[in-house]
């Protein structure tokens, strides 16, 4: 668990969801496991940010973090990333008359497919991580091919992960004017599935010690 290195937790029921609150010195942490994809995921963070501020405690800054697909070289299996770009591959139209066979949902007029992590808070982490910023993909189905690989590197060049939660936190987030941020430990690389390929225990433990490294961070950041 990436916030295993606290003391003191403590569990509190949400509809849909469980929370572990965490009460230092210095912060309140509420660690949430909201689920797998993008609705389960900004289900729960939805109903924690309204939780508390109608409890009167809103949260300063919401921080999505778990594993993920990494597009090699830039994000290898074992590395950590931070998201400067939280963005959603899938949203939108598949069309035949444009180039790409694919319109993302603001062309069709409405939505939204990028939510941006302020910028210092994502130099700041990954300067406490040493590792690398960029997008962040969310999708809805696991790539599993090179050429679902290649789809989504064309149109995201510089693309560092593919997960499938950070877009729909973001969503709730935003909906509630509180910062995101995401940060994913690479458990395998994007691509032909391949299950023996999987480094999940290791991405974890990488995740778990990210997080000790930049609690500081997190702690005294400050929008301004
Ligand atoms: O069955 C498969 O081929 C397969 C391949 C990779 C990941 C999965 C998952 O079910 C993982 C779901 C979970 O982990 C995150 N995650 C990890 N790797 C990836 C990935 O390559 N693409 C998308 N998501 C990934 C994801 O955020 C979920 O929380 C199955």
């Amino acid at each position: 668990m990436a916030l295993a290195f606290l003391p003191e937790q403590r569990e509190i029921r949400l509809p849909g969801a469980e929370l572990r609150r965490i009460t230092t010195a210095g912060a309140r942490w509420d660690l949430l496991a909201a689920g797998v994809g993008p609705a389960a995921a900004a289900a729960a963070t939805a109903g924690a940010l309204t939780a508390a501020a109608l409890d009167g405690t809103p949260y300063g800054l919401v921080v999505c973090a778990g594993i993920a697909g990494g597009f090699e070289p830039l994000a290898p299996v074992g590395s950590l990333v931070v998201a400067d770009a939280v963005t959603v591959a899938d949203l939108g139209a598949e069309s035949g008359t444009d180039a790409d066979g694919f319109l993302p949902v603001t062309a069709l007029g409405f939505g939204t497919v990028t939510h941006e992590p302020p910028p210092r808070l994502v130099r700041e982490v990954a300067d406490a991580l040493g590792c690398a910023a960029g997008t962040v993909l969310t999708v809805s189905t696991v790539t599993g091919s090179a050429a679902r690989a290649g789809v989504l590197r064309a149109r995201h060049p510089g693309v560092l992960a593919e997960a499938m939660e950070g877009f729909g936190v973001a969503e709730a987030a935003a909906a509630h004017g509180v910062p995101v941020l995401e940060i994913r430990a690479v458990s395998n690389p994007v691509g032909p599935r391949d299950r023996d390929g999987w480094r999940i225990g290791a991405a974890l433990a990488e995740l778990t010690g990210g997080f000790g490294k930049c609690a500081t961070v997190l702690e005294s950041w400050r929008e301004v």
